[in-house]
């Protein structure tokens, strides 16, 4: 049972391999390759991968190849020596170095094709990615969609290195090692086929790769055994690291608001609370990898003396040479070598394996939040010749699945502006969310008018890494306004004072104050010019002035666009044509009702 569980496991591990890995030798994007001395040449990404890959696998035999040599150069060298034949050992050495010539220029190419290797694997598994991370707002469902995919960043930026790097570790030194086991149990067989076993007379066709054999196989048992746990722990160790850099980049992100709040000793000690996870399962991993070093160097000094003591007798008593002592020394180390490739590779394999699941984790929650998209989980999205969008017999939500809000009917008609008001926490962002069409937990109807564009300011809004101008123009593409068109926008919205700064980039996001960076988001609506736009107490941070003044400049500078807001403000009333209330209903559930022309309220 046992057994059939690790083939499985085996299986599921290569498999989970082979699909990482496939996206890029499959990958039909051009890309160019410089072959010195013959130039550059195009060619499909999967193509010029194979190449790269070849000729790195090619490279890796050439060195097994020269070992081979080396081990017979061993042999005639250490014959030369005990013969006291000068000639010989001369002629030798400058084989030596026509030898060592060609091994520095092949492990030189090797390092040069492998690393361009990486680096273009790495950037089409990153491209991959970023595309679906950023696809159906994979990125944003991915929260609700638990712990599988914590530190996505990391995933793509350490993970995927890591996978690349370390796949062509292994696959080269899997390759090698079986190549380099038959050439040297080839040398060792025969080398046997002179000497008895240790004394006595008995000889067992080739008992030297026997020994090795057997000695190597306990070997990778061994290392099995005391290292097994450290797959799991180096999946943890990366976790805990990863959460620990995430809560300082929050404290940096919100340094102001915990300087304010005096929460400096709050974060010292949580911070401090993650760092003490780090160390307490390094310090497990410590214990493990210790023993498993312990056993591991052991198995490799034993190795040293081992062959001597399986050959000594037969040198003293005359039955082999010198040479054939050294080179049966050299070869068994091969043979061990190659062999004992997962004692060495022990730990290389656990942390790969972590990385492995990670990313296939990563991968199935990626996949599992663009399906969230596509099922009956958002309203049920219509298109209409009519100028509303209504929402009918909705019900939405929480992830956990408690139910936020109902709306039998709602109705929101064009040209029309209108406030939805009511208690906090009745649900009047969660039905912006539904309405946008990024809320997952809903069901019911979305009707809305055909070919008509709508957008959703939240109270906080986002402002990207980069220049003023890119935060304005957010998330349009750099070109989409020309210069006066936004110089007019930063100046409706009471913020002309930031032109002369708009090609500076900065942490704008820290720099411009809450109402500023409203107004900043005000000004991306003025360009981008929406049919619908939804504020989600889009203008809190601004003063009754400022705020009444940004409403009348959308009213002037977007005729077309019919707003809805989201807000507490008794002033509001007053600049919109009609009031929706969030009501408790008689189940206890908030519904939003109609409550008709808002009461205007004068203004302060
Ligand atoms: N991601 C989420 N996970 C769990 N519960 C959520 C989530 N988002 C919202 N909720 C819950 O849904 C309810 C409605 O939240 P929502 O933000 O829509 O209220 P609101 O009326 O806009 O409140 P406010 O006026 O305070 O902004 C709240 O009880 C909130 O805790």
């Amino acid at each position: 049972m046992a057994g059939t569980g690790m083939i499985d496991g085996l299986k599921n591990f290569l498999i989970a391999i082979w699909h990482l890995t496939k996206p890029y030798f499959n990958s039909r994007n051009i890309g160019e390759i410089r072959v010195w001395p013959f130039g550059t040449f195009r060619a499909q990404e999967r193509w010029i991968g194979l190449f790269m890959l070849t000729t790195v696998v090619v490279l890796a035999l050439g060195g097994v190849a020269l070992n081979v040599v080396l081990s017979y150069w061993n042999n005639n060298f250490y014959n030369a020596l005990q013969a006291k034949d000068e000639g010989t050992f001369w002629s030798l050495l400058g084989l030596f170095c026509i030898l060592a010539t060609v091994w520095i220029t092949r492990a030189v190419i090797a390092y040069v094709v492998r690393s361009y290797l990486v680096i273009r694997w790495r950037r089409v598994m990153t491209d991959i990615y970023l595309d679906r991370w950023m696809s159906h707002h994979a990125h944003y469902r991915m929260r609700f969609l638990g712990q599988k995919a914590d530190n996505p960043d990391q995933r793509i930026q350490e993970d995927i290195d890591q996978f690349v790097t370390t796949t062509l570790t292994l696959f080269l030194g899997l390759l090698t090692s079986v190549v380099s086991l038959f050439s040297f149990a080839f040398i060792l067989w025969n080398l046997s086929s002179k000497m008895t076993l240790p004394f006595t007379d008995i000889t067992i066709p080739g008992f030297l790769f026997w020994v090795a054999l057997i000695y190597s196989v306990a070997g990778t048992i061994g290392a099995h055994y005391f290292g097994r746990k450290l797959i799991h722990l180096n999946f943890m160790q990366q976790r805990y690291e990863a959460d620990f850099r995430f809560g300082m980049a929050r404290v940096r992100e919100y340094g102001e608001q915990i300087a304010l709040m005096e929460g400096d000793q709050a974060e010292r000690s949580r911070l401090g609370r993650m760092f003490s996870f780090v160390v307490q399962n390094f310090l497990k991993l410590v214990g493990v990898q210790k023993i498993l070093t312990a056993f591991t160097s052991g198995y490799g000094q034993a190795a040293v003396v081992f062959p001597f003591l399986l050959t000594a007798h037969n040198y003293f008593s005359g039955r082999v040479t010198f040479g054939d002592l050294m080179q049966t020394n050299q070869a068994f180390g091969q043979v061990q070598d190659a062999l004992s490739f997962f004692v060495d590779a022990y730990s290389t394999v656990a942390t790969y394996k972590a990385i492995v699941d990670r990313l296939t984790g990563f991968d199935e929650t990626m996949q599992r939040a663009a399906a969230v998209g596509a099922d009956t989980h958002m309203l049920n999205r219509h298109e209409a010749a009519t100028g509303e969008i209504n929402v009918d017999d909705a019900t939405l939500a929480t992830p956990t699945g408690e139910t936020i809000l109902t709306v039998p009917h709602l109705a929101l008609e064009a040209g029309h502006d209108t406030l939805i008001a009511g208690p906090s926490g009745s649900g009047k962002s969660t039905l912006f969310r539904a309405i946008a069409g990024i809320w997952p937990y809903a069901e019911g109807t979305l009707t809305v008018p055909a070919g008509k564009s709508l957008m959703l300011l939240p109270q906080q809004p986002y402002i990207p890494l980069g220049t003023l101008r890119e935060a304005v123009t957010y998330p349009a593409q750099e070109g989409a306004y020309d210069d006066a068109a936004i110089r007019d926008a930063l100046t409706a919205v009471e913020l002309s004072h930031l032109i002369p700064r708009l090609d500076e980039a900065h942490p704008w996001q820290q720099r411009l104050s809450g109402g500023e960076q409203q107004r900043i988001a005000i000004a991306r609506a003025l360009l981008a010019r929406p049919d619908w736009l939804l504020l989600d107490e889009a203008t809190a941070a601004l003063d009754e002035k400022l705020e009444q003044t940004v409403y009348k400049v959308i009213a002037d500078k977007l005729p077309n666009t019919t707003v809805v807001s989201i807000g507490h403000r008794s002033t509001l009333n007053a600049l919109h044509d009609r009031r929706i209330l969030m009501e408790r209903q008689e189940d206890g559930l908030f519904s939003p009702v109609p409550t008709g022309r808002p009461v205007s309220a004068t203004p302060a």
